[in-house]
């Protein structure tokens, strides 16, 4: 089932084309990787998806429903995570964690958050407040806070950018996991191609704006000739910038 479809997305800022004529969907249970060299326009793709601004063209549906027309609606069930965004820095992780499940009109709270604390690893950290945390500490919280609403659709932003790789590759098979147990869709932007190669189901490589070449790991490989996604990355990003 389609959860997310996005068609003909554009954002300019002043003179500066940051998204065109970009067109994706992501399905029940799917992992989609939006990949690309810095500025391509990845953040401010996901930023439209959110909500969090207004596209110059194109529409956004989600759940079949207009996003710009059922915002509420859609912005309920789905949820986001990104390392920039700031946490309630003076409140304890178990508080911030019991705010936002209050916020998104959680059923059972309570229940709820400990379940996310057990599935992120956070028990040791329920007492602390989030600005004595490290940066993959916080990630780790960001994450839980991602999943307290039990979103149908997961957007997140570098997910494993901070986390040193033990606590990477912990992150990467839970939500691996998740996607495949609950069906949740997850539409991630790494710059780590392992990590790509690993989890997503279908990649998008984005450059200047545009998405320039879609597939799965092997197809995209394949096509360009690579032995992996890194040099996939690589040949695409040069052959852009010369053309
Ligand atoms: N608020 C803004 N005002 C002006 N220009 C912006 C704004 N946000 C993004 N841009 C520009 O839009 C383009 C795309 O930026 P975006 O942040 O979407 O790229 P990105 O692919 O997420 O990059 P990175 O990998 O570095 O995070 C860039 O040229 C950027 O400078």
């Amino acid at each position: 089932m389609v959860i997310l479809e996005a068609a003909a997305l554009a954002k300019r800022f002043g003179s500066v084309s940051a998204v065109r004529e970009v067109s994706l969907t992501v399905g029940t249970g799917q992992i989609v990787g939006l990949l690309g060299p810095n500025g391509a326009g990845k953040s401010t793709t996901l930023h439209m998806l959110l909500g969090l601004i207004t596209p110059d063209g194109g529409s956004i549906h989600m759940f079949g429903l207009d996003l710009a027309r059922h915002r509420t609606e859609v912005l309920s069930q789905i949820n986001f995570a990104a390392s920039y965004v700031d946490l309630p820095g003076v409140l304890h992780v178990r508080e911030v964690l019991d705010t936002f499940a209050r916020l998104y009109g959680v059923r059972r709270p309570r229940v709820r958050v400990e379940e996310v604390v057990e599935l992120l690893d956070l028990g040791p950290l329920r007492r602390r407040r989030v600005m004595e945390l490290s940066s993959g500490q916080r990630t780790r919280v960001q994450l839980a806070k991602a999943l307290i609403n039990e979103p149908s659709l997961l957007i997140l932003d570098e997910p494993t950018a901070n986390l040193d790789p033990d606590a990477g590759d912990r992150i990467r098979q839970l939500l691996v996991r998740v996607a495949a147990e609950s069906g949740r869709a997850m539409l991630i932007t790494s710059h780590n191609m392992q990590e790509v190669e690993r989890m997503c189901h279908r990649i998008h490589f984005m450059s200047e704006g545009r998405i320039v070449a879609s597939g799965s790991a092997t197809e995209l490989t394949d096509v360009y000739g690579a032995d992996d996604l890194e040099e996939v990355f690589i040949k695409v990003a040069r052959s852009v910038a010369r053309s």
